[in-house]
């Protein structure tokens, strides 16, 4: 039996919940990171394996990359847990849409959790996942254990409409990080871009239809470099931080 977490995760908040949850199920689980924009290597799983997907939400559903990621990623009958991590607005159709995803490529979702993550824009839910947040998902993984020793494998039903909001999906945001004079050229935030958006030649140029405004690149930069100080973010991320001030809670399902 292998147990693994395979989540898309740009400021490693999805991947927080995901590890989580799978290494309750066996302490040695496998990571599958799969947030960059690459060739991955095949993988089919059996019905003796339990996987963790996690992912984030972006305008209540998946990122349309989830699923070009996913083409690598097969099921025999084999139980998951779907996780979604989100920023205190709402997970809409993103847990729903998820587990669509993974049921169509041979998982049967056994459980589910839409997580609280620190919201990408603004001071929303900052630090979170923490150790509470983690507590609870090792509760969870643990009601999960029993789930799978009883020989239950009955599928769960999450909320969401059938037909999903935004009919597009998200292509992800519209802001475009900038780069300040602290960069030195070290191109990690080029090397690390989930969709390749950053020009290697030249990290001060963004590719505005590649660019899904994930702010992966802020995050990571080891001097500060990329931003996105500019006044107009700055009005939104403040308003949009009062505006979701008041916590949500980890939902599961089982
Ligand atoms: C483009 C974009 C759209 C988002 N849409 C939502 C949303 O609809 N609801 C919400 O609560 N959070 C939303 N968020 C916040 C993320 O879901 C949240 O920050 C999540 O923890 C990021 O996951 P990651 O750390 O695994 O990348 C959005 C973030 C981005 C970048």
């Amino acid at each position: 039996m292998s147990i693994a977490a395979i989540f898309f995760s740009p400021t490693g908040t999805s991947k927080k919940g995901a590890e989580a949850i799978a290494q309750i199920l066996q302490n040695d689980a496998e990571s599958i990171d799969m947030t960059l924009n690459k060739e991955y290597k095949k993988r089919s799983f059996s019905e003796n394996d339990v996987i963790v997907f996690g992912a984030p939400v972006y305008s209540g559903r998946m990122f349309k990359g989830v699923k070009d990621r996913l083409a690598a990623i097969e099921g025999n009958n084999t139980p998951c847990i779907v996780t979604v991590t989100y920023g205190n607005r709402d997970y809409d159709d993103a847990l729903l849409e998820l587990s669509d995803m993974v049921k169509a490529k041979g998982f049967i979702p056994i459980a589910g959790a839409a997580l609280i993550g620190e919201h990408t824009y603004g001071k929303i839910q900052v630090g979170r996942p923490d150790g509470e947040d983690i507590k609870e998902d090792r509760v969870f993984a643990q009601k999960i254990l029993a789930k799978l020793s009883a020989g239950d494998r009955s599928e769960v039903v999450f909320p969401g409409n059938i037909e999903y909001k935004n009919s597009e999906g998200s292509a992800g945001g519209k802001f475009r990080p900038l780069t300040n004079d602290n960069c030195t050229n070290c191109g990690l935030c080029a090397e690390q871009c989930p969709e390749n958006a950053i020009d290697k030649g030249d990290y001060n140029q963004i590719d505005d239809d590649k660019c899904i405004a994930c702010f992966r690149c802020i995050r990571i930069c080891p001097v500060q470099a990329k931003h996105m100080e500019t006044p107009e973010y700055m009005t939104f991320a403040a308003e949009f931080t009062k505006k979701l001030a008041q916590p949500r809670i980890n939902e599961y399902f089982m």
